[in-house]
């Protein structure tokens, strides 16, 4: 067979591969009509949890024989999240990690897998998008049809409009970027606003936003980082019930049972992620293993705060 025509048979194969994976998420989405707040609250209670399992792989890191394999990716995540599935409220998937690797096709056996082994936990993929509406709407196919994902991570720096188009998706989630975990994250979001009521600080006025006139679907989330509890506390005054995705435990130092005490409300539940504290718990073959222990460790930290 020459070079040219081997190409074609691999080239229908993948096809075929890639069609066959899109059409089991959208079967299994049929069969999920849940909305995303619906089903965390679900995973919430049937996992007694409110730890999310972030899916961060990077090979160079990964243990044993899987150690600097990009197409290990998949067989990485596939046993983290099976170790964990009953411990997670969610899961996230960030998406630099498959797209550096070329692996997109490894994220979609994974959102696949993740489905099976684990129906009742909702998947955010971490994407970080923010563009023009007629763009946004591609990121919105990309997110909710390519990958079949619960909810997405957005940034919105460009308004409204940029937003809008994931809010028509019905029953999927959408966490806007608020006062992130990262140091840089004061540059803006601690940016007084002079030209709004009561001159709020960045972070404070996409709180209310989302709390309020954007939250067209009612499944509006924030992100705020476990890095700042004060901030989770005020951004928690100003959207007493929207779900906040909290990262920053684990690996950034952030205070997991602070967290609880800032963000946890009757009627506004929060996710509390970690991902390279699970993820790399060892370096060696018992990896899945200790990311276990590792997750429960975070779960009981987050579920006894929770209770005091
Ligand atoms: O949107 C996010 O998930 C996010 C927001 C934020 O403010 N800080 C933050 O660390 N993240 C993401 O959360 C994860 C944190 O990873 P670890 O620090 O390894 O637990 C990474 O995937 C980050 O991209």
């Amino acid at each position: 067979m020459s070079g040219h025509a081997g190409c074609r048979w691999n080239c229908a194969a993948l096809s075929i591969h890639r069609a066959s994976a899109s059409y089991n998420i959208r079967m299994m989405q049929n069969q999920n009509p849940a909305t995303f707040t619906a089903m965390l609250a679900k995973a919430q209670q049937q996992n007694q949890s409110m730890l999310c399992v972030g899916l961060d792989p990077e090979p160079t890191r990964f243990p044993g024989n899987f150690k600097n394999d990009p197409s290990k990716i998949f067989d990485f995540c596939a046993a983290i999240v099976d170790a964990t599935a009953d411990l997670a409220m969610a899961f996230k998937p960030q998406i630099a990690y498959f797209a550096a690797h070329r692996a997109e096709d490894q994220l979609e056996r994974l959102m696949a897998h993740m489905r099976s082994v684990a129906p009742q936990v909702p998947v955010i993929l971490d994407a970080k998008r923010g563009d023009i509406g007629s763009t946004a709407e591609q990121y919105a196919i990309e997110a909710f049809e390519r990958y079949g994902a619960d909810a997405v991570t957005l940034s919105p720096f460009m308004g409204f409009d940029s937003v809008s188009p994931y809010l028509k998706r019905h029953g999927k989630g959408a966490f806007l970027l608020c006062r992130t975990s990262n140091p840089g994250g004061d540059d803006f979001q601690n940016q007084r606003l002079a030209s709004v009521d009561g001159q709020p600080l960045l972070y404070e006025h996409i709180a209310r936003l989302a709390q309020g006139p954007w939250n067209l679907n009612g499944q509006l989330g924030l992100v705020v980082g476990a890095t700042y509890p004060a901030e989770i506390e005020r951004v928690r005054e100003l959207a007493p019930t929207l779900p906040l995705l909290i990262p920053g435990v684990g690996a950034q130092g952030g205070d997991a049972a602070a967290t609880v005490r800032a963000g946890l409300r009757a009627g506004g539940s929060i996710i509390v992620n970690s991902s390279r504290a699970i993820l790399y718990a060892s370096a060696d073959q018992d990896f899945a293993v200790a990311a276990r222990q590792e997750a429960l460790k975070t779960r009981a930290i987050l579920q006894a705060a929770a209770t005091q």
